[in-house]
């Protein structure tokens, strides 16, 4: 592993294994504070692939014996999709500083390996979850894709669809060995081919490791906040599973009566009769006021099933961040929504082997090449850095939009509207769960 990423003076890189399990959650509740002692959340099975995470030791004596100054790690995305195909990624995570050594450069080290590293082992792509909005941007990560976040009231009103009242509906307490290959197998099939319209959903990573997947379904009382234990809806058709919900409901007590809660943690269906009919369950539980689906994709059948969307208090949020890690790979491992025949001039400050100007072609849908072109960096067709690359990268981010922006530069007229046609997708990008 390569560690040789220069730090500041009296830290160093080592690599961190299972045995350094209790000291990393310690410092990761420095970074994130939870009311959870570590050695409660020492029980719960690390989500890390062990030989992807890195610490940073201090040297010498540290006052309360901590060793661990700072962390990153990434799970290994082998089938991270992206625009009409996958790519290898590196989904960057529990990057986190102690207090007591942050702002001294340990995170920028930390991203300078972690791409370093993406590149030794072919990952053309970075992505993550942004804890903080201005956190990324800087080290080359655009925002790539949105997420809609929205509370349902209880019995909204949802339009009707042919075919969803022949739905059966079961509801279970959510179990590993019961469920896992259920869940696993819709939330695949629902993020390849979106709505029958033989495209894939970009982002839609799913959680490819067995850490990820032990993690997932383990869910002790101590990390539920009041909330009961996971349970999981299933709407069937002819006996198929069509979709699924895993959620918790809370119940609380008014004067007036009963003001419960669903926090609905994952909702996935595979067409609208079955978003249909596994929405109509989720809004009317008994007892219950309101149901909060946690990410929802902002084309998802849902929000055009509300009779009332105002009513459904929608915010948008930042879903996954991309940074492209290798440009002409990364480019021509995407498929495109229009023919296309570009130069862009790219600059990076971090990965000098992306700086240049890259000739990418493509045909509708097919197939796309992308090469290093001769044309000089002023007379390419289009000026972006490599962070509002990583932004339009999953086609939820309008070129022109960045243009609109200032951050794109179009310098042959109408070269940006066929970009950004190009570089959209007809299905949202989203990520279904943090990671
Ligand atoms: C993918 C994920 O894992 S997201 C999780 C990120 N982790 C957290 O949010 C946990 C709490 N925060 C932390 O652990 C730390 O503060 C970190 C990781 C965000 C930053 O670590 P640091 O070592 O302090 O960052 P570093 O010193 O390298 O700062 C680099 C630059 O980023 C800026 N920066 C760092 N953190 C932030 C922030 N939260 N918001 C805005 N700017 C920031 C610094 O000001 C600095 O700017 P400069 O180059 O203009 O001087």
């Amino acid at each position: 592993m390569r560690l040789d990423t220069p730090l500041p003076d009296g830290y160093r890189f080592r690599p961190l294994t299972a045995d350094d399990h209790h000291d990393v959650l310690d410092l990761d509740a420095w970074a994130f504070p939870v009311p959870v002692e570590t050695e409660e959340m020492a029980k719960m099975p690390s989500p890390l692939t062990w030989e992807r995470a890195v610490g940073v030791q201090v040297d010498g004596d540290t006052p309360d014996g901590s060793p661990l100054a700072a962390m990153h790690a990434s799970y290994p995305f082998t089938q991270f999709p992206v625009p009409g195909g996958t790519l290898p990624t590196a989904g960057l995570t529990w990057v986190g500083v102690h207090p007591q050594h942050r702002r001294r450069g340990l995170a920028s080290a930390m991203i300078d390996l972690h791409l370093a590293r993406c590149r030794e082992r072919g990952e053309p792509l970075s992505a993550l979850y942004a804890a903080e909005y201005a956190i990324y941007g800087r080290f080359g990560y655009g925002r790539a894709a949105d997420d809609v976040r929205v509370t349902l009231p209880r019995g909204a009103a949802l339009r009707d669809v042919p075919g969803a009242s022949e739905h059966s509906v079961r509801i279970e307490h959510a179990n590993a060995e019961r469920h896992r290959d259920l869940v696993l197998g819709i939330h695949r099939a629902a993020g390849q081919d979106v709505g029958g319209l033989g495209l894939n959903r970009p982002g839609w990573a799913g959680p490819e490791t067995a850490e990820l997947q032990a993690h997932r379904w383990y869910d002790p009382a101590a990390f539920r906040q009041g909330f009961e234990s996971r349970r999981l809806v299933v709407v069937e058709r002819d006996g198929e599973p069509r979709g699924y919900a895993l959620l918790r409901r809370k119940l609380d007590w008014d004067v007036t009566g009963p003001r419960g809660t669903v926090n609905v943690a994952e909702a996935v269906a595979l067409d609208t009769a079955s978003s249909r009919a596994l929405w109509g369950v989720l809004v009317d539980l008994d007892l219950m006021s309101e149901t909060k689906p946690f990410l929802v994709a902002p084309d998802d059948p849902l929000l055009s099933l509300l009779v009332d969307r105002r009513g459904a208090d929608l915010r948008v949020s930042d879903n996954v961040w991309v940074r492209v890690v290798d440009v002409p790979t990364a480019l021509a491992g995407r498929r495109y929504a229009a023919d296309l025949d570009v130069t862009l001039a790219v600059t990076d400050t971090r990965l000098p082997d992306n700086e240049g100007v890259w000739h990418l072609r493509a045909e509708a849908f097919g197939p796309a090449s992308c090469t290093a072109s001769e044309t000089a960096a002023e007379d390419a067709d289009l000026a972006l850095d490599i962070r509002e690359l990583g932004a339009a990268y999953l086609g939820g981010t309008a070129l022109t939009a960045l243009a609109a922006a200032g951050l794109v530069t179009e310098r042959t007229t109408g070269s940006l509207a066929r970009a950004s046609t190009a570089f959209g997708w007809p299905v949202a990008p989203m990520c279904s769960w943090v990671f």
